[in-house]
This record gives C-alpha cells, sequence and structure tokens, in this order.
C-alpha cells in the first residue's frame, strides 16, 4: 500500500505544482508588468497612502491600518479584498531604503501581510510577527500591492508529504489506497423508532444518511444533490457524533462554507465550538464562534489583553519619537513585549481548541499551527462541499483523524483548475491533451474517487428537495440522479405568484420559460475589451486570459425584458439573479441592468454554485452556425444553472446551437419544449 500512497503523492504533488506555477506566473505577469498607478486603476493597488495607525492583533501581528494622503480624502475604487495577501513598499524614488527582497517573486514589496479592511476611507493590513516594523517614510507614502497567494497550494505539498511519511497508518488510508473494505458499525446505531434524532425534522434519506456517517469506522458519503438538506444533515451527524464523546474537525474548501455551518452548530446550547482562521476572512455572523474572539474576551485572555494594551501603547508612541536611539529603544521594547504576549496567547489558543468539542475551520485552515501545536487530536474530520476541493486539499484536514465523512455532490461543478480553465479560451497546442488528462486527475475529487470505489456501501443520497419547483428539478432528477430527487409537497409547486405583492402573469405563473433565439440572427461574439471590471478580485486576474470569452448582446437585451417584466409584475428585484456561463457576458449584463436594478444579482454560473434564488434567468449565449458549445458541454455547469431556481427558471438560448450535441442539453431542450412556455424574441 505504501507503493500506492507515493505513486499517488508524487504525481499530485507535480500537479499542484504546476497549478501553484500557472497562477503565480500569472499573476506576476500582470502586477510586475504595470506601473503602480495602472495597477490601482484596475484595482489591485493603491498608491499614496499613509500609515495613520498600528496595533495587535492575534499572533502578536502588527494591524497597520492605512489611508490616503490627504487626511479624510476617500480611497480609490479598488477590488482589493479581506483576506488578500499584499506587499507594500514605499513608492520608488521616494526615499528609496533597504531592498528586502526576500522573495524573488515580489521583487518591490518590503513587508507583506493580509489585509483584513477595507472600506472608503481606509485599508487595514496584519502583517506577521517581528516583521512589523515600518519603515519611517511609510507614515508619509506608501504602496500596497496584491501578490499571489499560493499558502494553499504549499499545504496541500506539506500534507501530501505527511502522507507519503506516516508509519503507522489508520485503516481509513488502507481503504483509500488499498483494496480493504469500509467497516461499520454491526449494531443499529440509533433506534428504529427514531427516538434518537435530535431534529425530528429530518426525513428518511436524512436520518438514513445520519446513521450510515455514524456508524462507519473509517469513512462515509453525504451525496446531497441541489436543495436537499445536506447542511442540515451534517449539523445532525455533528451532534451525534460529539453525543457519542468524539472529538470532531469540520471543515470545507471555502470560508462561506465553514461558516454557513459555524452559524448552524453555534445555535446549539452546550456544544462548544471554535471556529479557526482569519477574522477578516470570517463572515460577521460566526464571527463571535472565531478563535480571535474566543482568546479576546474569555476570562483566560485577561492577561493577554493586558500585554496587548501595552504593546500598543508603545506602539503608538514610535512615531512621535523623534530620535532614532529612542525609537530604537521602543523597538526593543516592542519585540521583548511581542515575545511574552506570544507566549501567553498560546496558552489561552491552547486552552480554548482543546476545550471545543468540534474545531471548524478552511481545509487551508485545518493546516493552522495552532491546530498542530494542540496536543489533542480528532476521532472524525468532516468535510461539507467536498466535491469542490482538491483531493490534496482535503487531505491538510483528513490527516487528523482516523474517521472521514465527506459531504458533497459530484454532478455539480468540480474544483476550479486555473490552468484548464486558461487553456479553455485558448487555441489548442501540442501536449494539450496530456495536460488535460492531468488536469482532470486533479480535478477527481475523493469523494468521487471514493464513490467509485465502494459505490451505495459508503454513500448515501439525499432524496428531498427543498428549493425547486418539480418541472424545474425534473430533467436534473431523471438524468443525473437516477430519478430519485423529488420535490417536497412545501415547493413542489410553488410558483412566483403565490409570492406576496406579485400579480398573476404568463411569467409569474410560470415555473419555466424558454426563450429560443434559434434563427433569429442573434449571434454570439468575442468581448472586445480584456479588462473592463475590476469587481471580482480574483478572478479578475484569472480574465486577463479571458479575451476569447463569448458574448451575446441579443440574449442580454432579452434579458432586461425579462427582468423588466418580472418587477413590473411585483417581483422584488433581490429575488432575481442573472446569471450566464461566460464572463464576457455577465459583463454585458451588469452594464445593461446594474444601474437601473442594483438589486439584481449578475454573475457566472460558476460563481453561483451553492446559491439560489426565487427567480433564475440563464443566458446560454452560444449561437453560431458551427453548434461549437465549448464549455457548455459540461453538464455539470448546465446542472448547476438550471436548479438554482426556486419558482422560476428562464432559460434564454439558441436551441439550434445548444441542444445539438450534448446528451443533457439535448434532454434539456426536449424538456422545455414539452414543459415551458415557449416564446420566440419577436414576442418577447
Ligand atoms: N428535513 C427537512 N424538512 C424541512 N426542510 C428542510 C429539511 N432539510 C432541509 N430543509 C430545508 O432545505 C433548505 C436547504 O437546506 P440546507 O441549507 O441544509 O441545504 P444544503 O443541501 O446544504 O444546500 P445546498 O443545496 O445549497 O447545498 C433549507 O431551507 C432547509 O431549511
Amino acid at each position: 500500500m505504501d507503493g500506492t500512497i507515493a505513486e499517488f503523492t508524487k504525481t499530485h504533488l507535480e500537479l499542484i505544482e504546476n497549478e501553484r506555477n500557472f497562477e503565480i506566473e500569472q499573476s506576476q505577469a500582470l502586477i510586475s508588468g504595470l506601473l503602480p498607478t495602472h495597477l490601482q486603476r484596475l484595482g489591485f493597488a493603491l498608491v499614496g497612502l499613509r500609515v495613520t495607525n498600528t496595533r495587535t492583533g492575534l499572533g502578536g501581528k502588527t494591524m497597520m491600518t492605512l489611508e490616503a494622503a490627504v487626511m479624510g480624502d476617500p480611497l480609490p475604487p479598488t477590488s482589493l479584498r479581506s483576506g488578500d495577501i499584499v506587499g507594500l513598499c514605499a513608492p520608488s524614488g521616494h526615499k528609496p531604503g533597504k531592498q528586502a527582497d526576500k522573495k524573488d517573486q515580489q521583487p518591490t514589496a518590503r513587508l507583506s501581510g493580509v489585509v483584513t479592511l477595507v472600506s472608503e476611507s481606509k485599508i487595514v493590513v496584519a502583517v506577521g510577527g517581528d516583521d512589523g516594523e515600518i519603515p519611517e517614510d511609510w507614515h508619509e507614502r506608501c504602496t500596497v500591492k496584491k501578490l499571489a497567494n499560493d499558502t494553499t497550494y504549499k499545504r496541500i505539498i506539506h500534507a501530501l508529504k505527511d502522507l507519503t511519511a506516516i508509519k503507522e497508518r489508520p485503516a481509513l488510508h488502507t481503504v483509500l489506497f488499498s483494496n480493504i473494505d469500509p467497516r461499520f458499525e454491526a449494531e443499529t446505531v440509533i433506534a428504529d423508532d427514531n427516538t434518537g434524532f435530535f431534529d425530528s425534522s429530518l426525513n428518511e434519506s436524512q436520518k438514513a444518511a445520519v446513521r450510515l456517517a455514524v456508524s462507519a469506522h473509517d469513512i462515509a458519503l453525504i451525496h446531497g444533490p441541489p436543495g436537499t438538506g445536506k447542511t442540515h444533515t451534517i449539523v445532525e451527524v455533528i451532534r451525534q457524533l460529539a453525543a457519542r464523546n468524539q472529538r470532531i474537525l469540520v471543515c470545507g474548501p471555502s470560508n462561506v462554507s465553514v461558516d454557513n455551518l459555524v452559524e448552524r452548530l453555534g445555535r446549539i446550547r452546550g456544544l462548544p465550538i471554535v471556529r479557526l482562521g482569519h477574522p477578516a476572512r470570517i463572515l460577521p455572523a460566526a464571527v463571535a464562534h472565531s478563535l480571535d474572539s474566543q482568546t479576546k474576551y474569555s476570562d483566560a485572555g485577561e492577561l493577554v489583553r493586558d500585554i496587548r494594551k501595552e504593546l500598543d501603547d508603545t506602539l503608538v508612541k514610535i512615531p512621535k519619537c523623534k530620535r532614532s536611539a529612542e525609537r530604537r529603544a521602543l523597538y526593543d521594547q516592542v519585540r521583548e513585549l511581542r515575545k511574552e504576549y506570544r507566549v501567553r496567547e498560546a496558552k489561552v489558543v491552547d486552552h480554548t481548541i482543546g476545550g471545543s468539542r468540534v474545531v471548524l475551520a478552511t481545509l487551508s485552515g485545518a493546516a493552522s499551527r495552532d491546530l498542530a501545536k494542540n496536543k489533542s487530536k480528532f476521532d472524525v474530520v468532516v468535510i461539507d462541499e467536498a466535491t469542490q476541493a482538491m483531493e490534496g486539499e482535503c487531505w491538510i484536514a483528513a490527516l487528523q483523524a482516523p474517521k472521514l465523512i465527506l459531504a458533497g455532490d459530484h454532478q455539480q461543478l468540480p474544483p476550479t483548475i486555473k490552468s484548464m480553465d486558461a487553456r479553455e479560451t485558448k487555441p489548442k497546442e501540442d501536449g494539450e491533451k496530456e495536460q488535460r488528462q492531468s488536469c482532470e486527475l486533479l480535478e477527481t475529487t475523493l469523494f468521487e474517487r471514493v464513490r467509485t470505489k465502494f459505490g451505495d456501501t459508503v454513500c448515501c443520497m439525499l432524496t428531498t428537495q427543498y428549493r425547486m419547483h418539480a418541472d424545474i428539478m425534473k430533467v436534473s432528477s431523471e438524468r443525473l440522479y437516477d430519478g430519485r430527487l423529488v420535490a417536497d409537497v412545501s415547493v413542489a409547486a410553488h410558483l412566483l405568484s403565490d409570492l406576496e405583492h406579485v400579480t398573476a402573469t404568463d411569467d409569474t405563473e410560470s415555473p419555466l420559460v424558454f426563450i429560443d433565439t434559434a434563427g433569429s440572427e442573434m449571434g454570439e461574439s468575442a468581448e472586445s475589451s480584456d479588462i473592463s471590471d475590476t469587481s471580482t478580485g480574483n478572478r479578475q486576474v484569472k480574465q486577463l486570459g479571458d479575451t476569447d470569452s463569448k458574448l451575446n448582446k441579443g440574449e442580454a437585451e432579452l434579458t432586461l425584458l425579462h427582468v423588466d417584466r418580472l418587477i413590473a409584475a411585483g417581483v422584488l428585484a433581490a429575488d432575481i439573479a442573472v446569471i450566464s456561463p461566460y464572463n464576457a457576458q455577465v459583463r454585458l449584463l451588469k452594464s445593461m441592468i446594474r444601474d437601473k436594478y442594483p438589486e439584481v444579482e449578475i454573475g457566472s454560473v460558476d460563481g453561483f454554485q451553492g446559491r439560489e434564488k426565487e427567480a433564475v434567468i440563464l443566458s446560454m449565449v452560444r449561437s453560431n452556425g458551427a453548434k461549437e458549445i465549448g464549455f457548455l458541454s459540461d453538464f455539470r455547469r448546465i446542472n448547476v444553472a438550471i436548479t438554482r431556481a426556486r419558482r422560476h427558471l428562464c432559460v434564454i438560448a439558441d436551441s439550434e446551437t445548444v441542444s445539438v450535441r450534448d446528451p443533457f442539453l439535448k434532454a434539456l431542450f426536449k424538456h422545455l419544449e414539452q414543459f415551458a412556455d415557449l416564446r420566440y424574441p419577436d414576442q418577447v
């Protein structure tokens, strides 16, 4: 088995390194090639700032507040967000100081840190430990630039190396890498009369999933198609495990996926939980459970608070010091205080983590030093949205317990492989096939690998969905979920016209509308300019290569008309989402709809995974004689696109281009022709 693991990690390490290099190269190409002022216009930098305040944060970090050079001026519009890694430096030509080029890919950064807050007037950056010595001139002028963030890749690489090196392996590893079957408790873990469930509202498939997960010794999968209460089920699983005195590490690939669980678990009385991770990245509703808040406000945190105050008082004195000798003395004092602070804080952190039955973090955050230092181990690792994480990422958490529970849906979009996405829009090159196979290997999630290996023995599917009208759900159920997905009675027939203030119209009484643009000459076109929107942060870096993204002006106009009609019928703008698989179309739609209806949400299909709205309008864009449909042919993307709507889905597409080749799309269009209110552009 060790040979299999060695082979597995070798392949994955190579692929992850490639992916990491791709991402660094791409953002470097952008960042190093442009002047800071140009970067500022694109939203990737802020120039001419001043450091106006410094204080101490968790881990002894220095929290630097930077504001516009002219006091009270707002910051220029920026795509910098909480959680971004940034470099800070004096602008070139401004009192050039020492060149501390630690990282060759970040040549101009003197210090690097994490953005913890961006408001209209200021940006706060947390700079690591002793690196937090601020050059004098930064109180007058300082530039903040976005840097490539490869932390997760480094952590995956570390975890994969650790996986290879383990001497005494839990049975879980044998199950995953060898041919031993997973084991389950022989006895019924929750009595047949169902009295043992904490949540009596669970449906039958949810109960079956809880039983499977609790009884597993090694691994269990919870397959949750759209709207089936996956989170609901995981909460029950965690409560059952906690009641059996198990310690549980709960993770998800994104902060949102973790905070969703933090919010729900936080409401359960008597269940001590803690959320690890940078407070800047934690949703407001979950912040009270963060390690940061708990160390700050708990009784045990009092000693830490005292020293934090002393540290902050000393830091405030530094910029006011005229003599450099005095300043140096104060810096020495700060260094000593920081050391003491870290020792005291580590004790409180240890106490807080050790006293929590449930610890929550992102998969990447599970590599946290606070966790590694904490001696107590976990009995179970639960990973939500596991089908959106690369297998290597799952191992960061999975190494920490002998039992693993994964929840997800392999019929929705897999993790984003950036090097593959970029190729989507570029001409085919030699070696393309080989590269694609590598990317596909990275795309194959641990969830899917285990499901393929063991099938229903380890996997339980949730079958009642609480989101979509039955007509909206039907194609996905039949084609992707073996016809087993059913709509709960509470949603099976719900319509927009059932909502308060919505009048009955052809639109609001139809769960499905299909506007077929075939033959109307509303052809697709390529976007002319590459960067026209700086509001999307990371994604925008990726879109530099996205010059080939497609748009369709005719479909965009039809979309706006449909939004107009829904709103005229009384549907709230905040209940409507407009989505498209193509970023160029999303940008066009935003430029046409945002000013008129700021509350209508407009985004890409990929970005809308995990979300829902009462009404969804989907613009499919592709319309060409060649019947080329590019990445529309990924049935998972289409599945996500059509399963976001609760009461009303309007599909705008050219059936002659889109429905021809792909079997899932064929089935979708057949269903639309049969069940949707079918319209043509001249009737709209
Ligand atoms: N057994 C149940 N009875 C009634 N409503 C339920 C039940 N289970 C889930 N729901 C409802 O279904 C909706 C979706 O639940 P939840 O947020 O747990 O789903 P999810 O599967 O995590 O979501 P997604 O499909 O986005 O992954 C919620 O409104 C929830 O209240």
